[in-house]
């Protein structure tokens, strides 16, 4: 059997409010790693907030993320645990939504969101460019301090997956998801057993069901892990997040967050049978 025990969140985040995000952030991860958890999972843009809107054109905005980045990977929270954190990162001109993948002091990958959410409350077209280069992975150069801090220079910058010795492992960033063609199911015939989704999702009547059957659609055939972490609560602008974290094994709910609370840090954690993943059958 290869056991594999995950955790994801729902986060209380605030916009622009970088201490109380980290605090949330850090708890979230010290939770995890006490639950036993190989693999953190937080929500998209976490460490600014999701609802920052026209901050996320201002430079401090994004050089503040990369602050509290370096913070957390200086310090001991990515320790013998994988950890997706959601934040801006500017590539040549260009700003990306992105999961940014780290484990033991180092960055893996940086994966920009490919598919951009700009229906209804929507419009992060206005403050991100999507990334559409699927075809390879592009040398991001660290900003000089954060390189200087980590002793690491470059990192791959894409569309991608992380290969372990047991599993392979892939962000999908919220809105992909949803689109025509989602990213899960090109990275399931790769080997991915174990999807990553950072949500910003707000409440809207029955909109919990739509994703769980898409989560549920997206691993009942082929088998996976799908990991969900999404913000719970307000966070200075005029919509509500409704949380609902979660973890879903070959079509089934494992773990679940709630919808409604008040808690600025909730954990759902899972220990899945990654064997039972590949040997789904096939109908
Ligand atoms: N942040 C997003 O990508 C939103 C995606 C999707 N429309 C949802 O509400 O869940």
């Amino acid at each position: 059997m290869r056991l594999l025990k995950v955790a994801t969140c729902n986060l209380n985040q605030w916009a622009m409010d970088f201490d109380c995000n980290m605090k949330n952030i850090k708890e979230s991860i010290s939770r995890a790693k006490e639950a036993g958890a190989v693999i953190r999972l937080g929500p998209e843009l976490e460490i600014t907030g999701y609802g920052c809107e026209d901050h996320f054109l201002e430079l401090d905005t994004v050089n503040h993320a990369w602050d509290c980045l370096k913070e957390l990977l200086l310090g001991d929270w990515t320790n013998g645990i994988l950890c997706s954190f959601g934040m801006p990162v500017i590539k040549g001109s260009e700003r990306y939504n992105c999961q940014v993948l780290c484990l033991d002091r180092k960055i893996l990958m940086i994966r920009p969101k490919m598919w951009l959410a700009n229906d209804g409350n929507y419009r992060e077209l206005r403050w991100f460019t999507a990334w559409k280069q699927k075809e390879h992975l592009e040398d991001f150069l660290l900003p000089i301090d954060i390189s200087e801090a980590l002793s690491q220079t470059v990192v791959p910058f894409g569309y991608g997956y992380i290969q372990f010795l047991d599993t392979a492992v892939a962000a999908e960033v919220c809105e992909e998801l949803f689109s025509p063609m989602p990213p899960h199911a090109e990275l399931s015939l790769n080997g991915v057993e174990v999807f990553m989704n950072a949500s910003g999702s707000h409440h809207q009547l029955r909109k919990l069901d739509l994703r769980l059957r898409a989560f549920i659609g997206a691993t009942h055939t082929r088998g996976g892990v799908y990991m969900y972490s999404n913000h719970q609560g307000c966070d200075g602008g005029r919509l509500y997040y409704d949380g609902c974290s979660c973890i879903v094994v070959n079509g089934d709910v494992v773990a679940q967050g709630s919808q409604f609370s008040l808690k600025d840090v909730e954990m759902a954690v899972a220990q899945v049978d990654l064997d039972a993943v590949c040997s789904i059958p096939v109908y």
